[in-house]
């Protein structure tokens, strides 16, 4: 895949020149297209030579520059070369995934067509940044070889990839009238979901390509429920900031954490810039609380609650954002009662927990299995339990596991960085709420940005620990987490940026 995960499918233009209205040129409605929201744009050219087809991808190119959204060369490496566009597009009968990758490298973006689950699974083993499924209905644009696929088709597609971290878009057929049907009903509540809706002719051949595409952007933000490419964009911009942040504040983190974590949770706070303090004598609480940025109250080993419930409210009576990891809430009757004690006494700031954990908080079920996570939690009822659980606490709420859910209550965002290795090595989830806990100490005007960003180092740090070649399993796995901690947040803090892999959801 490439190394800029961080782009917007939702409104892709896919251009077709013999279908520009005689009134206007191709570049003319491009930019009209941009002007009104087009988030990405391929130029497709099927029967230009080469020479103009360079010298037109340059125009294009400068256009999209202009509007900053990426852009795609259809089938021509070497137009896309020629140019340095951002990517390609290639079909099922142009030059195979593997060979795209070998000429062009990981920087850049390569979209593959894909009419069937089959085709689907291959693009993604071999490491596409998005999917262009389609037909999805009839067109007159390019006479198809095969039966378009209709809603339920392109679902079925997405659904059989479920796990895949890239991109996909459907394509096809599709105008203002069916754009909001094909959204809602093709979107799966996987890791793999529908970003967003290719068009040629429906703008291509517009009388009014701007208002054509404000108005598919309406309908394609409101059915994925009001993300806007600003929210996302400006969020991660910030986690940059965030970072420095923690350098220059070199906050001290005051963790009451359990037994089986505490040497991993000091040295990732270490690893990030940030100073551990692992005390649990009741004596200093509050003199700790006074030097302390922030605070980590995490329910493993409940040894001492009073002590934990006091090192929480005297934090909150100096400002310091407490971060509760409710480890294994749901477990028993014990923990259940132990969990409302901490949000009813004091003040949490941040509640980061699994599944099942924060289903339980949320009393929506989160089923009794010790502290290990639930694995796959529906998305509408992630959802549902993180919005409603800030919105009583007043709080930011996570709910981490193969797609991380945050809200503030009002915004919600599903993170898809990470990967299965992190469930393999005891106490990662306790990592993660150390390292967000370091954000928020020095990052206190914005707790949702210091949550997402605290979760979105820990996940890419473990995407790049598990391409280290000296990774071969738990162990290695669990050093290399460490290390490219350190990495992220000292040597190449835009990793984050270029990594990530988000969705804002509202
Ligand atoms: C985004 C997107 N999806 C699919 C296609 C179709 O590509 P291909 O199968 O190569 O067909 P042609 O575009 O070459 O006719 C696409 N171009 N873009
Ligand atoms: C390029 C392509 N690939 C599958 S359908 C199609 C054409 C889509 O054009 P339109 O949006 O005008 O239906």
């Amino acid at each position: 895949m490439a190394n800029h995960k961080c782009v917007d499918y939702s409104l892709y233009l896919v251009t077709d020149s013999s279908l520009v209205p005689s009134h206007t040129t191709l570049l003319g409605q491009i930019e009209q297209a941009l002007e009104g929201g087009v988030t990405i744009v391929q130029l497709r050219e099927k029967d230009m030579d080469t020479g103009p087809f360079i010298d037109l991808a340059r125009q294009v190119k400068a256009l999209t520059q202009k509007y900053n959204v990426p852009f795609i060369i259809n089938d021509r490496l070497d137009v896309a070369l020629a140019v340095d566009a951002d990517g390609v597009h290639i079909g099922q009968d142009d030059m195979p995934l593997v060979e795209a990758r070998r000429i062009l490298g990981h920087g850049k973006i390569i979209g593959v067509s894909c009419n069937n689950e089959d085709e689907a699974r291959q693009a993604t083993t071999d490491g596409a940044d998005y999917l262009g499924i389609g037909a999805v209905w009839f067109t007159s644009t390019k006479e198809l070889k095969k039966e378009p696929l209709g809603v339920a088709g392109v679902r079925r597609i997405l659904t059989s990839i479920d796990g895949y971290r890239g991109y996909a878009v459907a394509i096809g057929g599709i105008h203002l009238e069916n754009a909001e049907e094909l959204m809602v009903g093709a979107s799966t509540s996987g890791t793999c979901t529908l970003n967003g809706l290719a068009v040629v002719s429906a703008i291509i051949g517009a009388t009014d390509p701007k208002a054509v595409c404000e108005k598919f952007v309406k309908v394609i933000r409101a059915a994925q429920g009001g993300a806007t490419r600003d929210s996302v964009s400006h969020l991660l911009s910030q986690c940059h900031l965030a970072i420095k942040n923690i350098h220059s504040a070199t906050p001290m983190v005051h963790h009451i954490t359990n037994n089986v974590v505490i040497n991993d949770n000091a040295n990732a706070t270490l690893a990030v810039g940030a100073s551990p303090i692992m005390s649990t004598n009741r004596v200093e609480m509050e003199e700790l609380a006074a030097v302390n940025g922030a605070m980590v109250l995490n329910m493993g080993t409940l040894n001492d609650i009073d002590t934990m419930i006091l090192a929480a409210q005297v934090n909150n009576r100096q400002g310091n954002p407490v971060v509760l990891d409710p480890v294994g809430g749901g477990a028993t009757t014990f923990r259940k009662s132990v969990v409302q004690r901490f949000v009813t006494e004091a003040r949490m700031t941040i509640i980061k927990g699994n599944g099942g954990e924060i289903l339980s908080l949320a009393n929506r079920g989160g089923r009794s299995r010790g502290v290990d996570s639930l694995g796959n939690v529906d998305e509408q009822v992630a959802v549902a339990a993180v919005k409603e659980l800030a919105l009583k606490h007043q709080c930011i709420v996570a709910m981490t596991g193969p797609i991380d859910y945050v809200s503030d209550g009002v915004r919600t965002f599903a993170l898809h960085n990470g990967g299965p290795m992190l469930a393999v090595i005891t106490g990662s989830g306790c990592m993660v709420t150390s390292i967000v806990a370091c954000f928020a100490a020095a990052n206190r005007s914005d707790y949702l940005m210091a949550t997402i960003a605290g979760i979105l180092t820990v996940t890419i740090a473990s995407e790049l620990a598990m391409k280290r070649q000296e990774v071969k399993g738990p162990g290695t796995f669990r050093s290399a987490l460490i290390d490219e901690l350190y990495t992220i947040t000292h040597k190449n803090p835009e990793f984050i940026q270029q990594y990530a892999n988000i969705r804002c959801l509202a």
